[in-house]
């Protein structure tokens, strides 16, 4: 891990490589207001632990990585501008060992100015030769996952009918509730910022208060906001618990804990992989959309493995997804690292 201050905005950005056993780790920049730098450490170093599971997981060639802009107050578009430069000096110092990738607080705008300095930069916006948002693949991926989680659960993968709570109407949580209500399902939605909840009820959803989503009776439960929603004392009224945040559980423990009551957690960093297997499939690997889609697809698949491997041994979903993740960090594989390369027009 590298912690650096900018030259020129002052500013604590920071970058951590968690493994390269598979390829080049990548990972998104997160660009947040903190209250201590060390609360910016922890989360880069639990967030590129957590990008390790997700690429070994969905079979990617690319290890874990994460950076983190670690803000004391929200920066002028001018400054915002010179942090973004600093932190691209850190990335490019790295020589290619990480590649970064929009998150939280950051978008395919943001990555065009990383790459006036470094290379290693994914998710452009479309018109300079990137994929730009992943978040309509994330939410693709969501769903597969979904549909696998809802045939253990209900014995069935339909949704028409189920009544399904999104903790998050953004990007992502847009996209499933679109979807979702196309399907037939009962889609509630909850947010904290206002100009979202006006969007939702613009699309004619039922609102919940954020404190309420947890015990609202409903088949299905979509985390789509924010990290650290399940604790080992947290009490969750859906059976099916599948969404993209990230790192949802306080702590692993929580996830058999989740379990004991009944409850099927689906883990997250299987549930949000569409967004990177999509992203890299185009950028990196050539595929077509189809193709990249169809491989975010193969998500169903990953999950249902892991959910029967669950049943079997009598374990938790997290369990068998943590094997899956180790047996192939541990496979002596050769990595096929596919080499980052210049951006293109996307089709
Ligand atoms: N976008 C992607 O491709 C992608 C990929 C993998 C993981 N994720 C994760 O999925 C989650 C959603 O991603 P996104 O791109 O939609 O982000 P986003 O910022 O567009 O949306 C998050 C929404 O959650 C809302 N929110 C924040 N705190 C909340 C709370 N306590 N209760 C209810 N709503 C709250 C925000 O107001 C916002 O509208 C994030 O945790 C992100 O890290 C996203």
């Amino acid at each position: 891990m590298v912690v650096r201050r900018g030259r020129r905005s002052g500013v604590t950005t920071m970058v951590a490589v968690h493994s390269s056993t598979l390829g080049p780790a990548v990972g998104g920049c997160r660009f947040k207001v903190y209250p201590r730098v060390h609360d910016a450490i922890d989360d880069v170093l639990r967030l590129s632990a957590a990008m390790t599971r997700k690429c070994a997981v969905a079979g990617l060639d690319f290890g874990g990585g994460k950076s983190v802009v670690a803000l004391d107050a929200v920066p002028t578009a001018e400054q915002r501008r010179e942090i973004l430069l600093d932190h691209a000096d850190l990335i490019e110092s790295l020589g290619g060992a990480y590649l970064a990738g929009p998150d939280v607080g950051t978008g395919p705008e943001d990555m065009l100015v990383l790459r006036e300095r470094t290379p290693h930069v994914f998710c452009l916006p479309q018109e300079h030769g990137g994929t730009g948002s992943s978040s309509g693949p994330t939410a693709v991926g969501v769903l597969a996952a979904l549909r696998a989680g809802a045939l253990a659960v209900f014995g069935d993968e339909g949704m028409h009918g189920r009544k399904v709570v999104i903790s998050g109407y953004g990007s992502v949580g847009a996209h499933l509730a679109t979807d979702l209500v196309q399907q037939g399902a009962e889609v509630v939605v909850s947010d904290v910022d206002e100009r979202r909840l006006a969007a939702a009820r613009e699309q004619g959803l039922p609102l919940v208060r954020p404190e309420e989503v947890l015990g609202i009776e409903a088949d299905v439960l979509i985390p789509a906001a924010v990290g650290g929603v399940f604790g080992p004392e947290t009490e969750v009224s859906a059976p099916l618990v599948v969404g993209p945040a990230n790192n949802q559980l306080t702590d692993d423990t929580v996830a058999d804990e989740l379990s004991a009551r009944g409850v099927l957690w689906i883990p997250d960093f299987v549930a949000s992989a569409g967004g990177v297997v999509y992203t890299l499939g185009r950028e990196a690997q050539n595929l077509t959309h189809e193709q990249a889609i169809a491989r975010v697809e193969t998500l169903e698949d990953t999950t249902r493995t892991i959910l029967d491997a669950a049943s079997a041994n009598g374990t938790t979903p997290l369990a068998e997804a943590d094997a899956l993740a180790e047996a192939r960090l541990t496979s002596g594989a050769e990595p096929r690292t596919p080499s980052p390369r210049e951006p293109r027009t996307a089709a």
